[in-house]
């Protein structure tokens, strides 16, 4: 088993970091603004455009700062090498560095940013004392405080966050301990967890797993984190008689997010086909009196934690949400919390060039004129960082894609994310970075250390597998340089809890800096509802169309009906092609049979269902 130790032990002190002070060096003037090729919106092109023809009036933050006459890229290597030592920023005690010198922003154009950057750290500061950041819900943003509790805006919330960071930690060991079992397992103990849940309640975790946990964990994890009900059955196929010694975190902020309840009731459906007590093994993370907390309440699940109302689910990952299954892969997740507190506090600087967070933002203001017209492409050179561009994938594009400023202006912001893991990825896509359309700027994430001392070799006389990855990830970064594809490298030593908190917390910042340099809510999710609510739609007229077929084939003899006039019977004639949709996926699953035709052509088909329910016929 595992060691407990360093699992929840105490975090080192928080000392202020110091980073490199420099003094402000002029840079040359031009540089690169590729227009974008391929516009996603037409209102993207009406606002760069409209940027661009006229000079900014920074009064407003929700006119673009345009890029000045480009001549392209410096190339010279001794003016390059003065950027980079002028630029790079170093957190001492996080051995980390943020190298910004392959962004081609101007003197000219920091100094046009500077007011801009000075009421987003306004803004940021009354964030952090309790201001309600997100207004169209009317709600606190503090996912600051989850990580330094004495920010918090007053007593009561102090307490929760410290209370709960403990209950987390005293659960954690004592399950990994043996002292909290599973009642029916042969192994005495837990030996898996399995997290349920989606988007900000899983993407954390996942990440996290992916990145520390160690190679033997107390406990294994896996997730469901979809109504694929073929996924889910893997999962379940593959812990087998595991089962009984396997603890169920089911993760939702609102406590009723459909994914995360089917989720629930099939892995509720799996304990009762083998025979297993559910509750003595289920523990849910959601907020006080949701439908989660209140059904594992009154089932009287094995615990319950919360999550706050002030924490959004994409910055949730220093909440019991991330911190219950870290803790329980063995963890150390207080350093998390130290390293994402040492790097909160590198953020609150107002010195642009000192702000790690602030100099990310100016980046992709920079490099995506502001409105999103490139892509950010992220790349780890390690492995076990291969889900940080899926976590960031929601933290970035559900903050900053909004359609509309905080002044109410549509303005279909955004910012996109993808990407893998160097230098797998050289071997996919990186030829269409350098040579084809240029719609993206890069990100590497550099690890110096290889592998742990004492176990490096040289696989050819003086070089490691390691000097590979680390040739692969400069050689892609030059290459990029050399054909005008801007990059910024951020540097960690090692991927440790606290290098992944501090990575995580100088993401956060950066989104919240850049949301308030384009003046957009960063904090809610609007766009999210419109698919929800058109699959309840779906639903709602899958069970219409089934009365239809029910009643028709409850008669003697069956009435095969065509969709033409099964839409007509249901009074929904506009619906007909998600109505010929929902029958095609019935067919499919065996729960509506083809009496005619076929589904290739839709017009053809008739269709009846196998089964008469007559209580269903006079419900
Ligand atoms: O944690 P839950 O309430 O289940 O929400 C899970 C996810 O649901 C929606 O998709 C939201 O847009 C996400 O921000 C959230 O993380």
């Amino acid at each position: 088993m595992a060691s407990l130790s360093g699992i929840c032990s105490s975090s080192p002190s928080i000392k202020s970091q110091s980073s490199i002070t420099k003094p402000f060096v002029s840079l040359r003037k031009d540089s690169v603004a590729f227009p974008s090729r391929f516009p996603r919106t037409p209102s993207l092109v009406q606002v760069q455009s409209v940027a661009r023809e006229m000079p900014a009036d920074l009064s407003k933050t929700n006119d673009v700062v345009p890029k000045k006459a480009n001549k392209g890229l410096e190339k010279d290597p001794r003016e390059l090498w003065q950027r980079y030592v002028d630029w790079l920023y170093q957190h001492k005690e996080l051995g980390l560095y943020l190298d910004v010198s392959r962004v081609g922003f101007t003197d000219a154009f920091v100094e046009e940013m500077e007011p801009r950057f000075q009421a987003a750290f306004k803004a940021v500061e009354e964030l952090e004392k309790g201001a309600i950041a997100n207004p169209d819900e009317g709600r606190m943003v503090g996912h600051y405080w989850l990580r330094n509790a004495k920010l918090a805006p007053n007593s009561f919330l102090r307490t929760q966050i410290e209370n709960t960071l403990d209950a987390v930690c005293k659960f954690a060991e004592e399950v990994v301990s043996g002292k909290i079992k599973p009642p029916s397992s042969p192994e005495g103990r837990f030996t898996s967890i399995l997290s349920v849940g989606i988007g900000g309640s899983a993407l954390g975790p996942q990440f996290v797993a992916e990145a520390l946990s160690p190679d033997n964990p107390p406990l294994k994890i896996r997730f469901i984190d979809n109504t694929d009900p073929a996924g889910i059955d893997h999962q379940i196929a593959q812990l087998g008689p595991e089962l009984a010694s396997t603890l169920v975190v089911v993760i939702s902020k609102s406590g009723g997010t459909p994914e995360t309840r089917n989720g629930l009731l099939e892995v509720q459906k799996a304990f009762r086909d083998a025979g297993l007590e559910f509750a003595k093994q289920g523990v849910a993370i959601t907020q006080e009196n949701s439908l989660l907390d209140n059904t594992a309440r009154i089932e009287g699940w094995l615990a319950r934690f919360p999550m706050f109302d002030w924490v959004g689910g994409r910055t949730s990952e220093m909440s019991a949400v991330g911190l219950l299954p870290a803790a329980l892969q063995g963890i150390n997740v207080r350093e998390m919390l130290a390293g994402a507190s040492l790097m909160d506090e590198a953020n609150r600087t107002t010195v642009l060039r000192n702000n790690p967070a602030a100099l990310l933002a100016l980046c992709w203001y920079w490099a995506s004129d502001g409105v999103g017209s490139k892509d950010m492409v992220v790349l780890p050179y390690k492995d076990s960082l291969l889900l940080f561009s899926r976590y960031l994938q929601q933290l970035v594009m559900e903050s900053l894609g909004k359609e509309f400023d905080l002044d109410g202006n549509r303005v279909n912001q955004g910012l996109s994310v993808y990407g893998n893991k160097g230098s797998t990825d050289q071997h996919a896509y990186i030829q269409q970075l350098r040579e084809g359309v240029h719609n993206f700027f890069a990100t590497f994430i550099e690890v110096l250390c290889d592998r742990p001392p004492g176990h490096d070799w040289e696989l050819e006389p003086g070089v490691t597998c390691g000097d590979y990855l680390f040739g692969m990830l400069q050689g892609t970064r030059s290459a990029l340089y050399a054909n005008d594809r801007e990059s910024i490298t951020v540097t960690v030593q090692e991927v440790t809890p606290r290098s992944v908190g501090a990575l995580i917390a100088l993401y956060e910042r950066a989104v919240g800096i850049y949301a308030s340099l384009v003046n957009i809510n960063a904090y809610h999710q609007p766009g999210v509802e419109a698919g929800k609510k058109a699959a309840g739609e779906v639903l709602a007229l899958q069970k219409r169309v089934l009365a239809v077929l029910n009643e028709a084939s409850c008669k003697e003899p069956v009435e095969p009906l065509t969709i033409d006039e099964v839409a007509e019977r249901c009074h929904a004639p506009e619906d007909i092609e998600m109505i010929y949709k929902i029958i095609a996926h019935m067919a499919a699953n065996d729960r509506a049979l083809i009496a005619e035709g076929s589904c290739g052509s839709p017009r053809s088909i008739k269709v009846f269902l196998g089964e008469c329910n007559v209580d269903e016929m006079y419900a």
